[in-house]
């Protein structure tokens, strides 16, 4: 009897009732034919423009168009919709992972546009064909991979971007470093009666991985889960606006021919904001010079390793921060993303060897800090998750305007100018000279 197929489609309101709206049966087009159908149909095309409509817009635009559209989304989610959000959370990123160790995301991107079917996935891999199937369904249910049929797949853009080695290397950051702490920040704040953390010894991180030792003490021990994380700073701000376009690099630097050093990065990884700025300024060969651990420099990836040359036009030079600076009289002191690393006491060392190695007046340093300057309301949540994983992992923070005045403050420092150059996480050089 047809009539057993017939199914309601029903429309869940914000209060969780239903509301019969129209009826469908998958073998009768005719009766898709409903008010159901013609409601999809409206909404493919509303979709529709709202795509073209995102693909004209500039980067402000976008960042706003998708907060816009996490704003709907959220608005409009059922009591069951916010559970089922929730429960694939930590999924999300396990199964990534897992994509990314079959080598899945690079085999697709090869492949493509062409599919690739459960069995050639399969042997490829390695996986049980029945096992690969469940995890590229998940895959490309969460967006992840395209499905282009049953049993066959395809890469889209985000396939694309995981299979870059520095994604990649996110991904395993994510889930192996962060995954731990998220894991454990709860427990650990409730036995710090939720007071303020502030100690690099005592976070969240020290009981994850059940060790005395701050994060970047512990992290030289541990060469692969510090690959996977020097891996995600590399590719942070790749895309986007490039902070020497939004501070006035060129007109700062003027004195650029004359200086033996023209910008120490400090903390800099492996030399790629370094890198990127040589790119743009060439004439910045055998000025630029990139200090870090030993240990990061130990394991530089290939495309890094020229760092190492004698002849190399970025200098590597193996460094501890909490120690006087080496290069004296540089016309900037370049810190991405290595303050937010540390508590404020912890800041005011690093910022004062720094300070120590100024050139006189006639030929100043400056320091240009590269990170967030949060607002005093409405932070977005690409920052706010940072704040918490800074503070889960590091008893640091992300600050705000007024928290950068008074940090610098106490180093005997001040702000001269901030450029703020990406609006989703609020990244921006603040240019900072002496009182
Ligand atoms: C969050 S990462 C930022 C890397 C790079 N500046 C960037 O923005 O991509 C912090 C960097 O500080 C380095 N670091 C940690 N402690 C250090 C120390 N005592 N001396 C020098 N570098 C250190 C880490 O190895 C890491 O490369």
């Amino acid at each position: 009897m047809p009539d057993c197929k017939w199914f309601l489609i029903t429309q869940q309101s914000c209060k969780g009732t239903s509301t019969k709206i129209g009826v469908s049966h998958p073998d009768h087009s005719a009766a898709s034919i409903t008010k159901t159908s013609l409601v999809s149909a409206a909404m493919d095309s509303d979709l529709e423009n709202l795509r073209l409509k995102a693909q004209n817009l500039d980067a402000a635009g976008r960042i706003q168009f998708m907060k816009g559209l996490r704003d709907l989304q959220l608005s409009i989610e059922t009591p069951a919709d916010t559970l089922n959000r929730y429960s694939g959370l930590h999924l999300e990123v396990a199964g990534t992972r897992v994509g990314g160790d079959l080598g899945l995301f690079e085999l697709l991107s090869s492949s493509a546009p062409a599919p690739l079917g459960v069995q050639e996935l399969a042997s490829k891999t390695g996986a049980a064909p029945l096992l690969i199937s469940r995890i590229a369904r998940y895959l490309a249910s969460i967006g992840t991979i395209a499905e282009t049929g049953p049993g066959t797949f395809t890469a889209n853009s985000i396939t694309k971007t995981l299979a870059e080695p520095g994604y990649k290397g996110c991904i395993r950051h994510f889930f192996d470093n962060c995954g731990p702490v998220f894991q454990a920040l709860p427990e650990f704040l409730a036995e710090v009666k939720y007071q303020d953390v502030t100690d690099s010894a005592q976070t969240a991180f020290q009981k994850a991985f059940s060790t005395d030792l701050p994060a970047f003490m512990w992290f030289p021990t541990q060469p692969e889960q510090f690959n996977h994380f020097q891996q995600a700073m590399t590719v942070q701000g790749r895309q986007g606006t490039q902070w020497f376009t939004a501070f006035p690099f060129e007109k700062e630097a003027s004195d650029m021919a004359t200086r033996e050093t023209v910008l120490v990065d400090v903390g800099g990884g492996f030399g790629h904001q370094s890198a990127r700025l040589l790119e743009a300024f060439p004439q910045l060969a055998g000025k630029l010079v990139v200090q870090d651990l030993p240990a990061t420099f130990a394991m530089l990836p290939p495309p890094a390793q020229g760092l190492l040359s004698k002849d190399s036009p970025i200098k590597a030079q193996p460094h501890d921060f909490f120690t006087p600076q080496p290069v004296k009289g540089a016309r900037f002191y370049y810190l991405r993303n290595v303050l937010h690393d540390w508590p404020d006491d912890k800041c005011v060392e690093i910022l004062r060897n720094l300070a120590d190695a100024f050139g006189p007046q006639d030929q100043p340093s400056h320091i240009l800090i590269d990170e967030m300057v949060l607002p005093d309301q409405g932070v977005p949540w690409q920052a706010t998750t940072l704040d918490l994983t800074m503070m889960g992992a590091l008893a640091s923070r992300e600050r705000t305007v007024g928290e950068w005045h008074d940090l610098l403050d106490r180093a005997g420092l001040k702000v001269l100018r901030i450029d703020t150059y990406a609006l989703d996480k609020r990244d921006s050089i603040i240019q900072v000279g002496r009182k």
